[in-house]
């Protein structure tokens, strides 16, 4: 069966605070948007993926994600990412109530189709969560067919969604589990291939292109 995703975003300029200094302090905006757009270019080439649905801040500065095709919408109000992730999964299910529904983070710039794709086979219409490299945070949640999100995003989060019946997956899955919080993280994701939005605001010696 295919799957829905959600995929949340602040406006640009607040978002990945922890990622400043990574680029010159007036490029900031622009690098976590390239992260999100070759996270979502991934996404949207794997054949298992049906609809892409950006629950965003301020959708009005996101101009660039149209034409990726992905689906934007604005959440409703500011109630953090949990609440932004379950709005956008409730508006997934009102359209397919017994379909897959799953989160996916937004700062993937080195994802390879062919990972995600490997961890939908692995969930196979489970309750799943894809932890970060390091284990505590989470990258990808997947809920069962027809039953709620229930997003425990936030500090330890990949910890809080086995607590909540996610079964854990074991691929190895490099470049799904390579989110970007920190200059250190994208140096790392730049070791696997980044997507080419964000290794061209890179020096070209430090990003080799996905
Ligand atoms: N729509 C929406 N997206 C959010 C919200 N909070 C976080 N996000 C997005 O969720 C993803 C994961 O959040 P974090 O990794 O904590 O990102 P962040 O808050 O931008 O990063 P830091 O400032 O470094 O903590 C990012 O893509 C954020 O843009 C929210 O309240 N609403
Ligand atoms: C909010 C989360 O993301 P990050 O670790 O990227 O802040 C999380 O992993 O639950």
């Amino acid at each position: 069966m295919d799957v829905d995703l959600v995929v949340p975003l602040k406006h640009p300029r607040e978002g990945k605070s922890r990622l400043r200094g990574a680029v010159a302090a007036d490029r900031h905006a622009e690098l976590v948007l390239a992260l999100a757009q070759d996270t979502l270019t991934a996404v949207t080439s794997v054949a298992g993926v049906r609809r892409v649905l950006v629950v965003a801040a301020e959708p009005g500065a996101l101009p660039m994600l149209a034409g990726l095709g992905v689906e934007l919408v604005e959440e409703p109000v500011a109630g953090g990412l949990n609440e932004a992730l379950r709005y956008g999964a409730e508006l997934l299910r009102a359209d397919s109530p017994r379909g897959l529904v799953g989160a996916l983070q937004a700062d993937l710039p080195a994802l390879r189709a062919g990972d995600l794709a490997r961890a939908l086979s692995e969930a196979d219409g489970r309750r799943a969560v894809v932890a970060d490299r390091q284990g505590t945070g989470t990258t990808l949640l997947l809920a069962a067919p027809g039953a709620p999100l229930d997003p425990h995003f936030g500090a330890g989060s990949a910890r809080l969604h086995v607590e909540s019946g996610a079964v854990p997956l074991s691929g190895e899955l490099p470049s799904l589990r390579s989110d970007v919080d920190t200059p250190d993280d994208l140096r790392h994701a730049a070791t696997l291939g980044l997507g080419k939005r964000t290794a061209a605001l890179l020096p070209a010696e430090s990003a080799p292109v996905r």
